[in-house]
């Protein structure tokens, strides 16, 4: 043992007294300031400066603890198994992605948002959802984690490893302390807030668009050293500082896949805070918007945000009672009330003739202008074994998850297609619209990957997938032909888009458990779990991004990154390096997966049908 960690070292019990010292120190001065606001007194009242004060403390008391790590580590022994060249490039990438969550994760809350500002009564006024919330619930923690893991990877410790166990173990023991307590602290906010009347409902999360103007504010914001700077700026500097040295001494080729992998997670940063497109590629404001399936879940949830960009919003589905009520709660999300139109139309959309009699609905109701944007999200899922489904679930499953939305963009395609001539100018839309027009279809992260217990819906979400890709191919001949003879062309640009979430809490996810079996449930249990709002805030900023096959968190980002075949790419670095990564990921995925299900069988047995 003595070979891997020197235990008669005080310097390591003293650092894991300090890892372990440092969370329990800011949990208990929390507290104490939530119940009886002791360090607000300590600021005459002031709980702004009070937080400050708590975050200089525990910024110093985080100092005190790394550099305590380090010395510890250099007392220890190295050992051969973690100073190759692999372990340095994990190292190096640990440690870029590390203090890319804990800054980013800064820059998005601030101080008070980082330093526990809640506990002193200084709330956020909206969640915090894109990166790196969007990545994981705990930037901080994690980000901090690993920083730990690569220092002990760099410097070739077995007790750095150890030592990252306890961070780790440490950090959740806080998290389960904290999570429910900040949820507490928000939810008796938002009752209050209700209390004193309504406050138009949910605030929009916060983000967005980022234009030149944004980057230069932030820019000047990190130069100039405002409150989140100064603190970027400080650890950016120690990082380097301590890191300067070591570099020189890597081999090449670890050089190399180290700035690979360590650019790849920048310019997924980057790519969150939108630097790549700066362009809005899905304007909807004064644009009509048809959603099918809009009545609940993520129809709805598309149609109310979008309602908030100021789109005009039909929505279908067939229950034309809570048709009525999804359109009220729609409507009220407007950005311009008395400007934006909504309307609600009862068809069962796995009727082609339906699919043709809603999009004549809607063209009447629109002045004559076929609608800007169509949205075929209608759905429904019954996992279930596959021999358990009789061949008329297998065919209705096809006929609601696949056929509908065929339907659809044939007969919607059929009419954005027809020549300019044909097609009523788009008066009603501001501005003018010889905006794209998009087809978009919610499909399901299940067509990346299959598994036990959906072969009755996956393989129609599958399809789906078939059917953008072929029509994208396609429709670059309406598109070219637009330069050949405008006349005779359609009047617009057409674009056609994928969207693939992973798993929603919406009415439909209650109905599908009742039939789901429970190997599918072990087979699914890691992915995350959205709310109707989530996923489509998500869907849309993708959409605003200009992106053509579109997941809605990282599991499904890594599904997708694994079977990105020939469609088109978001981001082609990004989506090449984390393709590589998927490749070598499933290496052990895939027979855990394989072994979950056999285990399942050898456990339980199966009866035969
Ligand atoms: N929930 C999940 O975990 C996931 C869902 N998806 C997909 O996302 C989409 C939305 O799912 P979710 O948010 O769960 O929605 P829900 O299942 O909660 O709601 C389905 C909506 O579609 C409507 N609908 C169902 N059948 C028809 C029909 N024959 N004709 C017209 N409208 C119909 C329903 O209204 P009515 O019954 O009144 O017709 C309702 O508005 C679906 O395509 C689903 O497959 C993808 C990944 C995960
Ligand atoms: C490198 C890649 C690793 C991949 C691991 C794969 C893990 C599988 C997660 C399965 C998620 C299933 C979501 C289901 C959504 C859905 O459509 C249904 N709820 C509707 O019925």
């Amino acid at each position: 043992m003595d070979a891997y960690i020197d235990f008669s070292q005080p310097m390591l019990w003293l650092s894991a007294a300090s890892i372990v010292f440092n969370p329990t120190f800011w949990n208990t001065a929390a507290r104490s300031e939530y119940h009886n606001k002791t360090i607000t007194k300590l600021f005459g009242g002031n709980s702004r400066y009070g937080c400050y004060a708590l975050a200089i403390t525990i910024f110093t008391l985080g100092i005190i603890r790394d550099s305590i790590y380090e010395r510890a580590l250099r007392t220890q022994p190295t050992h051969p198994l973690l100073t190759g060249p692999l372990s340095s490039a994990l190292a190096i990438a640990l440690f870029a992605s590390g203090n890319i969550l804990v800054l980013s994760s800064m820059w998005a809350l601030g101080i008070t948002g980082t330093y526990l500002g809640d506990y002193f009564g200084i709330l956020m006024d909206e969640m915090v959802t894109g990166f790196p919330f969007n990545v994981t619930d705990a930037p901080m923690y994690y980000g901090s984690t690993m920083s730990f893991l690569g220092s002990a990877l760099w410097l070739g410790k077995p007790a750095g490893v150890l030592l990252t166990a306890l961070v780790w173990v440490v950090y959740k023991i806080a998290l389960s302390f904290e999570d429910p307590f900040t949820a507490g602290i928000y939810r008796k906010r938002d009752e209050e807030q209700k209390k004193v009347g309504p406050q138009g409902g949910q605030t929009a999360p916060k983000g967005g668009k980022t234009g030149p103007k944004e980057i230069a504010r932030r820019i000047n914001w990190v130069i100039f050293g405002e409150e989140r700077g100064i603190i970027g700026q400080l650890l950016f500097f120690r990082a380097l500082q301590e890191k300067r040295s070591l570099i020189f001494q890597m081999p090449a080729a670890a050089v190399w896949a180290a700035i690979v992998i360590g650019l790849f997670f920048v310019v997924i940063a980057l790519d969150n805070m939108g630097f790549f497109s700066s362009k809005n590629h899905f304007p909807v404001d004064g644009r009509t918007v048809v959603i099918t399936g809009g009545s609940q879940g993520m129809g709805r949830g598309l149609g109310r945000l979008l309602a908030q960009k100021g789109a005009n919003v039909v929505l279908v589905a067939r229950n034309q009672e809570k048709l009525d009520k999804a359109k009220e709660y729609v409507a009220s999300a407007a950005k311009d009330p008395s400007r934006q139109r909504f309307h609600t139309i009862s068809a069962d959309v796995t009727l082609p003739e339906e699919n043709t009699r809603l999009l004549d609905e809607v063209t009447a109701w629109n002045g004559g202008n076929p609608p800007d944007i169509v949205w075929a999200n209608a759905g429904s899922s019954q996992p279930m074994l596959y021999l358990h489904a009789s061949i008329d679930t297998l065919r209705s499953q096809m006929d609601i998850n696949y056929w509908a939305a065929a339907y659809l963009s044939h007969a919607t395609l059929a009419l954005w297609t027809k020549p300019q001539t044909q097609q009523k100018s788009n008066t009603t839309s501001t501005p003018p619209s010889n905006l794209p027009r998009h087809f978009i279809i919610t499909s399901s992260s299940l067509c990346f990957v299959g598994l036990a217990g959906y072969a009755t819906y996956a393989p129609a979400k599958a399809a789906l997938r078939s059917l953008a890709d072929s029509l994208r191919s396609e429709l670059n001949l309406y598109n070219g032909a637009r330069h050949h003879d405008a006349s005779s062309a359609p009047p617009t640009d057409i674009q056609i888009h994928l969207v693939a979430p992973g798993t929603i809490t919406s009415p439909g996810l209650e109905q599908e458990e009742k039939t789901k079996h429970p190997v599918t449930r072990i087979l699914e249990e890691g992915d995350p779990k959205q709310t109707e709002d989530e996923v489509a805030l998500a869907a849309v900023r993708a959409l605003e991004k200009g992106y053509y096959l579109i997941t809605t968190q990282f599991l499904g980002a890594a599904m997708r990154a694994s079977s990105l075949n020939g469609s088109p790419r978001n981001n082609w670095f990004v989506d090449t390096v984390f393709s590589w990564v998927t490749s070598v990921v499933w290496l052990f995925v895939g027979p855990d997966m394989e072994g979950k299900v056999f285990k399942y069988g050898k456990v339980n047995g199966v009866k035969a049908v």
